[in-house]
């Protein structure tokens, strides 16, 4: 665990995300940090995916979607009326993952895997956590930090917002907002509550790519 050992309240946690500068280098691809909101860490990027790579993405999800489903036994619900698809690895997807990896400096086999989201008007994720409770199966394996890619522009509405920060995101195509939560200090973590706001005009296509505390596929 990443964390402070003197029990002073008042000292920083490390963050998992430890970019220097005002760019990230990965390997194929410079991307550029353009606001940071310091605890929790909320870190709004720049120039990750190329036009044609979300419209590849876009192209790749339009005939493969379904409802999205959430927690541990994948049911349809209502605080997310959006349709989803998890990506199944092609040139562009490896590729996309790889570069993902690199901004949130955690090995992409800890990925759940690229899913990307469509929400039509009217359409909306109610505030929620990343994260599993601790009741759940899936908090033995948590999640830890989260990467939401905006793929297209949005004529309006559909804003990532974080109600406990006053922060809203909204949609620009080839951006991205990652955050974390794997703070000792509970209350960070929980500060991490965010909503996909209603879509009001067009449609909002987006990439999550959520990485866990461990290993949890093979590459
Ligand atoms: O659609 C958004 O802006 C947020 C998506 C989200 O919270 C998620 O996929 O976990
Ligand atoms: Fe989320």
């Amino acid at each position: 665990m990443i964390g402070n050992t003197t029990g002073n309240a008042t000292d920083k946690e490390r963050t998992i995300f430890d970019h220097a500068g005002n760019t990230i280098k990965t390997e194929d691809r410079e991307i550029r940090i353009l606001a940071k909101y310091e605890e929790p860490l909320v870190v709004l990027l720049g120039n990750v995916l190329s036009d044609e790579e979300c419209n590849e993405l876009i192209e790749y999800s339009r005939e493969r979607l379904q409802r999205s489903r959430i927690g541990e036994d994948h049911a349809v619900n209502p605080i997310r009326t959006s349709s989803g698809v998890f990506c199944e690895e092609n040139e562009t997807v490896t590729r996309i993952e790889k570069r993902f990896s690199q901004i949130m400096n955690i090995p992409i086999e800890h990925g759940d895997g690229l899913q990307v989201l469509l929400y039509i008007p009217g359409q909306e994720y109610l505030p929620h956590h990343d994260f599993f409770t601790q009741t759940s199966r899936a908090s033995s394996n948590n999640r830890i930090s989260t990467l939401v890619m905006y793929l297209n522009d949005v004529e309006e509405g559909g804003e990532t917002a974080f109600p406990m920060l006053n922060l809203t995101v909204s949609p620009n195509k080839g951006m991205a907002v990652y955050f974390e939560y794997f703070y000792d200090n509970h209350e960070l973590n929980e500060s991490t509550l965010h909503a996909g706001t209603p879509v009001i005009k067009g449609e909002k296509w987006v990439a999550t790519m959520w990485m866990r505390r461990q290993v949890l596929r093979s590459s």
